[in-house]
């Protein structure tokens, strides 16, 4: 069985070095000239898939915006999540999911066992009650060839007061999360299964990710002010395992599948610019 890095490297060689979220924000269906509704939230994720399912890398659903709608959006979810693994692309579902470790066991089979309705390539994960708590997703990810991100440093502003706090051995919360999350990865070729979710708009912060051997989902390009060429200054020597971002910066060129391909073309040929330096 080929590991989530495996795929995911072999699909970054293949596609290049970029992940597309499909957040269906009111504003963007607006935009789109769609309702707020069911269908509207339907037909816009179907073009996304449509547009860009065969040709992206990774394609990542944000949750949220599918829960809003009940049954009925996850469905939509449930039903797209198929697309877009039967189109070649990698599914990273957004739930940012955490708990104590025997509910996360059950998050675990609810994403990551390949028999599950809303089965995925990858999930993101917090690590709020401690990385171990998260174990089961690892293991279960692990067993399927799934992969699972964890919040590290995330890119809006107000999660610095927790990530970047001191704990008693004088490394920050994300230092601790960054380092638990190397040593499930050691000695993983081509690269580990397990990522770390570090936002393209933090800047310098001198935490060290040279031992990660995983995937950095770096998201807050476009939409949040971050550009490709700060990818240089927040992930330094470790930029060939990043896996730039982008949802609203690609979903604003939209509906027309044409110009969703031409954006997505047009952000990869920045990331890539960055990435081969
Ligand atoms: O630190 C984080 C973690 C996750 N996100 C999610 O990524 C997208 C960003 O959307 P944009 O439109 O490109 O701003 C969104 O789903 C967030 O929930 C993040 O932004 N930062």
């Amino acid at each position: 069985m080929e590991t989530f890095g495996g795929r995911l490297h072999r699909a970054v060689t293949e596609r290049g070095p970029l992940c597309v979220g499909i957040d269906p924000h009111p504003g963007l269906l607006a935009r789109w000239g769609l309702s707020d509704d069911v269908d509207g939230l339907d037909r816009f994720a179907r073009t996304v898939v449509e547009a860009l399912g065969d040709r992206v890398a990774v394609v990542k659903p944000q949750s949220a915006f599918f829960e809003r709608f009940g049954a009925r959006g996850v469905a939509i979810l449930e039903s797209i999540i198929r697309q877009l693994r039967e189109s070649g692309a990698l599914v990273l579902l957004d739930v940012k999911r955490g708990d104590i470790g025997s509910t996360v066991a059950a998050y675990a089979s609810a994403y990551l066992d390949p028999a599950a309705p809303l089965y995925v390539d990858a999930v993101t994960a917090s690590p709020y009650l401690g990385v171990g708590s998260l174990a089961p997703m690892f293991e279960l990810a692990a067993t399927h060839g799934g992969g699972v991100f964890v919040l590290a440093l995330t890119s809006n502003p107000e999660g610095a007061q927790v990530q970047r706090a001191h704990g008693a051995d004088g490394r920050t919360v994300a230092q601790t999360v960054i380092d638990e999350i190397s040593q499930l990865n050691a000695g993983a070729q081509p690269l580990g299964s397990f990522g770390l979710v570090v936002g393209a708009t933090i800047g310098d912060t001198g935490h060290d990710l040279s031992r990660v051997n995983g995937p950095l989902l770096a998201p807050g390009l476009g939409a949040q002010g971050a550009t490709a060429a700060d990818l240089r200054t927040v992930f330094g020597s470790s930029l060939p395992s990043v896996l730039p971002s982008y949802s609203r910066e690609v979903l604003h060129a939209g509906p027309d599948p044409a110009a969703l391909r031409a954006a997505a073309e047009r952000v990869l040929a920045d990331c890539r610019g960055v990435l081969a330096d």
